[in-house]
């Protein structure tokens, strides 16, 4: 609660920043930066910081600074393909702020690159307040929104604010204040008619909205959106820039990439970088850009947008030249002529002067800081169990909600249920019937291979979208999403397990023994958790559609090793690698398993009709001798079992875990497996 103590001294500080910046932007005698102003600013934020969000905690300002920034992707044709090309710039706090340029200069991964998001390949510097980025701090007082941002499908906008709250926020607050920061937030995006709608129905707009509220809930300093009016009409792309503007203008630092801004949405933005091939063509005022482009020769029509304008003349429609003498105008970013507040420094001697050292050497240029970024506020503000206890019910809350879902599940369960009882019927006392019964064993495995791993494969690579989302903006760790994940998927499963097991077991007239009716439940479902992990452990690295390939084959081998050697008879020989390919399948240790359940414990005779003359396999015995399966050991089946369930839970999330992976580890070996497993087994689309 100490935030909520020093919350007025922040506050005034941040405010003080604000002046500063404000006096500064006022000796360019910018209409726009005026230091009446300043008061206007000082009633923004308490609009914002009114009665709700006073709870949050207060930042100092964050500007960002970046010199000679590159960034080379490997590339099929050249080898080597270059995106940026020793970029420089600056975004400051109490500014909204936009990248732009055409389709494919370098924007997103100008953005990313600075968010951290996918840093690893580039060189240069980023600096934060003119120290060098601490990548794992700069994580916890940044948010990233991406453009194809995904919601949780069946939460209400208060819901979901709810639970972006309660992650963020664990303790710190009481649920009243929470619920307060709630309704002030929801207020302010103007997400009030839509409070009790759920994530699916919305409208685009309301969706963006939302994504960037969500990211509100504590308050970050720094704030990075991709793209944030993509797929908006005119009117909701001017509300939701409006409403990044005022969010700013309370002391933020707010980047975006945009791509082709109307120039009401232009003129909006405090201060523009635009790039073209990978390079800094301009970056200052957005007002400023008409005198620049005049400096080149060119007039920008009075009807025409300047957005649109400098994209044309970086696009090469007036001319190859320009794009050349822009980027040395700008020297490439390390010239800030064009900045509003950096107006008096138009100096021939200031003009191509490195970033740091003006930094350094001219403290006018970037404001000293009197309040450094606390780092205990910073931390996670919830524990483990608070985290797993919110996704546990999110995720609960979600699968409940889905309808459609579980009918389907509940009636394909009913239905097999008919079907596979129909087809046994009767099949598990009759001593005519045995090899039928062997397949009965035999479908159980098989329908606990596919069941739950068919569905995993589909739904997982869309909703490790949400879970990149959300972990990389430090809503929770993975150890209590991941358990969360497993522990929200048992009891559906228990409970359709249970109808259709009971169903199949009785229609086939299986042994009314309790124990053997208990170790073939306890078998089945360990086959089913088995397959569970193992189609996370698939789906982590995939995406849908090489998913759904590559389960399926990869069950093949492990069904035709799980009944391997059948009819083969006591005592044929099966080469040693044969066996141990067959241990390492989990589908033979779940076939033995359920045989042991059914035949093994000293089984008494099965029946034999008495119109048959000879019923040769009455005894369990022999029919397991002439399947192979003459050693069956229940225990060690369930132990193999659990053993194969643990390493697919584990591996499965080191893979989650490498692929949420956004720094590089210090271990050469652990980096070299990363980037392996990046390089060669990443085959989901990243560009979420
Ligand atoms: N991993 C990658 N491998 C190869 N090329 C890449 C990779 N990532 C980006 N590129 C290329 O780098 C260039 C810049 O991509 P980026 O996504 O940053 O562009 P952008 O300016 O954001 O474009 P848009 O406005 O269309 O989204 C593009 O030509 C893109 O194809």
């Amino acid at each position: 609660m100490a935030s909520i103590k020093d919350n007025s001294s922040k506050r005034s500080s941040l405010i003080t920043h604000i002046v500063k910046t404000k006096e500064n932007n006022a000796t360019n005698n910018d209409a726009k930066f005026k230091v009446a102003e300043v008061n206007e600013t000082s009633m923004e934020m308490d609009r914002l910081t009114g009665s709700g969000l006073k709870y949050l905690p207060k930042w100092p300002a964050v500007n960002i600074e970046f010199q000679d920034l590159s960034l080379s992707v490997p590339d099929l044709a050249s080898g080597k393909k270059t995106i940026l090309k020793g970029v420089t710039g600056r975004f400051q706090s109490n500014q909204l702020s936009a990248i732009l340029g055409p389709s494919g200069c370098g924007k997103t991964t100008l953005l990313n690159t600075l968010a951290g998001y996918k840093s690893d390949a580039a060189t240069g510097q980023v600096n934060i307040n003119n120290r060098p980025r601490d990548m794992r701090l700069f994580r916890k007082m940044s948010r990233y929104i991406m453009q194809n941002e995904v919601l949780s499908p069946h939460l209400t906008v208060v819901e979901a604010m709810g639970v972006a709250a309660d992650l963020k926020l664990g303790n710190d607050l009481k649920k009243e204040q929470k619920d307060e920061v709630i309704d002030e937030i929801i207020d302010t995006l103007r997400l009030n008619k839509a409070r009790n709608t759920r994530g699916l129905q919305l409208s685009g707009g309301e969706k963006k909205r939302l994504s960037i509220g969500l990211e509100l809930v504590n308050n970050p300093p720094v704030i990075f959106l991709d793209e944030p009016t993509t797929g908006l009409d005119d009117a909701a792309s001017v509300q939701c820039i409006a409403l990044l503007q005022r969010i700013a203008h309370s002391g933020r630092t707010i980047i975006c990439s945009i791509h082709t801004p109307s120039a009401r949405i232009f003129e909006m933005f405090d201060h523009v970088y635009v790039m073209a091939e990978g390079q800094c063509v301009y970056q200052g005022s957005s007002t400023h850009i008409v005198p620049y482009i005049q400096e080149f020769g060119l007039s920008c029509p009075l009807t025409y947008n300047p957005a649109d304008f400098i994209i044309e003349v970086v696009s090469h429609e007036y001319g190859t030249e320009y794009n050349e003498k822009m980027v040395a105008a700008v020297d490439n970013g390390k010239s800030f002529s064009w900045c509003p507040h950096s107006h008096h420094e138009d100096t021939e001697d200031s003009k191509g002067s490195s970033l740091l050292a003006h930094s350094h050497h001219e403290g006018h240029t970037i404001e000293q800081f009197e309040e450094e970024i606390d780092i205990k506020q910073l931390k996670s503000k919830s524990s483990w169990i608070q985290q797993f206890a919110v996704l546990l019910r999110r995720m609960l809350l979600e699968m409940w909600r889905d309808t459609n879902y579980i009918k389907l599940k509940f009636c394909m369960t009913i239905t097999l249920g008919l079907i596979v009882g129909g087809l046994y019927e009767g099949v598990g006392n009759d001593a005519t019937k045995a090899l039928f019964n062997f397949g009965f064993a035999f479908g159980i495995t098989i329908a606990y291979l596919y069941k739950p791993m068919m569905p995993v494969l589909l739904q997982f690579p869309t909703e490790v979208r949400l879970l990149k989302r959300e972990y990389f903006n430090q809503w929770y760790k993975l150890g209590p999403y991941y358990c969360a994940m497993i522990c929200a998927k048992m009891p559906f499963q228990i409970f359709l397990a249970l109808i259709y097991l009971t169903m199949i077991y009785l229609m086939s007239s299986q042994p009314l023994e309790l124990s053997r009716i208990v170790m073939l439940y306890a078998v089945s479902f360990l086959i089913a958790m088995n397959s569970d992990s193992f189609g996370v452990l698939i789906a982590s690295r995939l995406s849908i559609v090489n998913a759904m390939f590559i389960g399926p084959v990869l069950a093949c081998p492990m069904i035709l090793l799980s009944c391997y050697g059948i009819g083969f008879g006591r005592g044929v020989y099966i080469p040693t690698y044969v066996r141990v390919l067959m241990s390492l399948s989990y589908i033979r240790h779940g076939l033995e398993g359920i045989l042991a359940a059914l035949y093994g414990n000293n089984r008494a005779d099965t029946f034999c009709p008495d119109d048959e003359v000879f019923c040769m396999f009455r005894k369990a015995e022999f029919l397991l001798n002439l399947l192979g399966f003459n050693n069956l050991n229940y225990a060690v089946s369930v132990s193999a079992l659990l053993g194969y369930y643990v390493f697919f839970t584990v591996a499965a999330y080191y893979m989650i875990k490498s692929r949420l992976s956004f720094s590089t580890c210090n271990y050469a070996a652990v980096q070299y497996v990363s980037q392996f497993v990046k390089t060669h087994l990443n085959f989901a689309s990243y560009k979420y």
